[in-house]
């Protein structure tokens, strides 16, 4: 990690998979009172992977209840026709992935047509090769540091040399003028291993069930998100 990047704020991300899907409204509001920078939303269609979560219903639903952004992670494929519907229902950041697109160049344009900032999230074994000839129309880059469909599994170390690849592309590509890329890690992130991530290059943090499963003997969301914060070198 360069001088410029320790100093450069953090985002932390809870993921509301982890969440208490009966109370998502009050759920969200304590996690933007705790301390959250956005609410990841993971939307999961049993085919893309083989969970089955949240659509845009819910996704409107929620909107209300917070004012720092939803995140929303289309783990859908195909995934062109459901992007308008989440820029309708309140998504300011919509992240896909490659396999899910015929045409990658064309679905990150038409989510920034929409207004929204576009990502592209790439799994475990996907390899940073697919940035190659897209950089200039992304505004984040999601690195899956578990494979897709679940909450609650372990982080893949092999990402964090991932991370450190990815961050170096960052870097030389707004070093040639390139306009700022956030590099969003998802998967298995704790209190523990988040200053390692944070070291490897990442800035954008997802947690879910680091932050939802989190006691309230240890100070519940707020708590937790002030020790990750802490653990990732930011007071
Ligand atoms: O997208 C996904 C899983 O596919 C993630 O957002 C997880 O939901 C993160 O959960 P934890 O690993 O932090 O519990």
């Amino acid at each position: 990690m360069n001088t410029a990047m320790k100093t450069q704020a953090i985002r932390l991300a809870p993921s509301i998979l982890s969440a208490d899907f009966a109370r998502l409204g009050e759920e969200v509001r304590a996690i933007e009172a705790g301390g959250a920078d956005l609410v990841h939303v993971d939307v999961m269609d049993n085919h893309y992977v083989p969970n089955l979560t949240i659509g845009p219903l819910v996704c409107a639903a929620i909107r209300p209840h917070v004012s720092i952004p939803l995140d929303v992670h289309l783990m859908v494929e195909p995934v062109d026709a459901l992007i308008p519907l989440f820029a309708q229902a309140g998504a300011r950041i919509i992240t896909f992935h490659p396999e899910a697109s015929r045409h990658v160049d064309r679905t990150l344009g038409m989510i920034r047509e929409l207004g929204c900032k576009a990502g592209l999230a790439l799994n475990p074994a996907t390899s940073l090769a697919v940035l190659d000839h897209v950089m200039d129309k992304l505004d984040m880059i999601l690195l899956m540091s578990v494979n897709p469909g679940f909450g609650g599994q372990k982080f893949i170390t092999a990402t964090l040399p991932k991370l450190a690849a990815a961050r170096a592309r960052i870097e030389a590509h707004v070093a040639s003028g390139g306009q700022p890329i956030w590099l969003q890690v998802d998967g298995g992130v704790t209190v523990d291993n988040i200053g390692a991530i944070r070291a490897a290059g990442a800035d954008t943090f997802v947690a879910g069930s680091a932050v939802f499963g989190a006691p309230d003997a240890d100070g519940g969301y707020r708590g937790v998100l002030q020790r990750l914060r802490a653990h990732a070198g930011q007071d």
